[in-house]
């Protein structure tokens, strides 16, 4: 493996009693998309926030391209944060130029209008935006100073399914363009779509970290079928120790086709098959005890 382009050891942060970071290490590679996971009060903004150089760590190091990070690293990076706060009465593309002239070096904006899908609302006022149109300003505003590494701390909280999947569509593109994105998100199938590698964070401590695939490997060997509760004899499941949730059975199982057969076998009807894989939201529940989202 290449040097990482970030590399994090024993990070803490405390604020008093708090052990809001407590001892992390991870490494981020070069255009990879990182994903920092966990519920709320987990420790993810302080672990960004100490990557930005905006709040300084209690103790531990974090390198950049082999060198101790400096307030420098500011140069390097945009930022989108959970909260930003736009000119009122300016256009969408008022406030890319007020942002481009913050900055010595900018990309142009013709081309964050593309990347981001800005040109359809380029001259609304800032106010009247929607949920997933002001997610898509901040965005640009983030790349305007052509960062290698993006920060994005929860980008599609709050926004409606249509609105997430288009901006994991920006996510993608910016990334193909060779830049690391570093992703703190609530959605474990935000993370399963877009994240090379994952760190799941839990008061304050790392619980896992690999990617989606491995993780989920790691964890699970079987896959989950579901049947309505009316088409299996009790026997069968008793004896099978399939699981009986009210009006549905739940098999879990490593050889779908086998299963299949025994079903088919005991006259059972399929009709209402539901066949699924773990998934990350899976995962979180089995390590934490607690849905993500909870
Ligand atoms: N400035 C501060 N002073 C005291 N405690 C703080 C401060 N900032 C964060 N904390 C505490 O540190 C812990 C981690 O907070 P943090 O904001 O990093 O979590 P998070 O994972 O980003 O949560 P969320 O998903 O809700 O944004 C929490 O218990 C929080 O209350």
């Amino acid at each position: 493996m290449t040097n990482p382009l970030l590399q994090v050891t024993d990070l803490s942060k405390h604020y008093k009693e708090v052990k809001a970071v407590d001892e992390i290490s991870f490494s981020i590679q070069a255009g990879q998309c990182f994903g920092l996971l966990g519920p709320n009060g987990a420790g993810k903004t302080t672990t960004i926030e100490m990557l930005e150089g905006i709040i300084a760590p209690t103790s531990g190091s974090i390198v950049y391209k082999g060198k101790p990070i400096t307030r420098d690293i500011a140069n390097e990076i945009g930022i989108q944060f959970q909260h930003t706060a736009l000119q009122d009465f300016l256009t969408v593309k008022e406030t890319l130029q007020l942002f481009a002239s913050f900055y010595e070096q900018t990309v142009s904006i013709e081309s964050l209008i593309e990347v981001c899908d800005l040109a359809d609302f380029l001259d609304r006022d800032n106010r009247l935006l929607s949920g997933g149109q002001r997610q898509r300003l901040l965005l640009a505003i983030a790349l305007i100073n052509d960062p290698q590494i993006v920060f994005l701390d929860e980008p599609t909280t709050g926004l409606d399914p249509q609105a997430r999947r288009n901006f994991w569509t920006l996510i993608k593109r910016i990334k193909a363009q060779g830049k690391t994105v570093v992703l703190t998100t609530h959605y474990m199938d935000e993370a399963e779509q877009l994240c090379d590698h994952i760190v799941i964070v839990d008061k304050g401590k790392i619980i896992e970290s690999g990617s989606p695939r491995q993780l989920l490997n790691r964890h699970f060997d079987k896959v989950f079928m579901y049947l309505p509760s009316e088409h299996i004899d009790q026997a069968l499941a008793q004896e099978h120790q399939w699981q009986v949730n009210g009006d549905s059975v739940e098999i879990q199982t490593q050889d779908v086709e086998e299963t299949l057969s025994l079903l088919l076998s005991k006259g059972a009807s399929l009709e209402g098959l539901h066949v699924k894989s773990a998934n990350l939201d899976d995962l979180f529940l089995k390590l934490t005890g607690h849905s993500l989202r909870e």
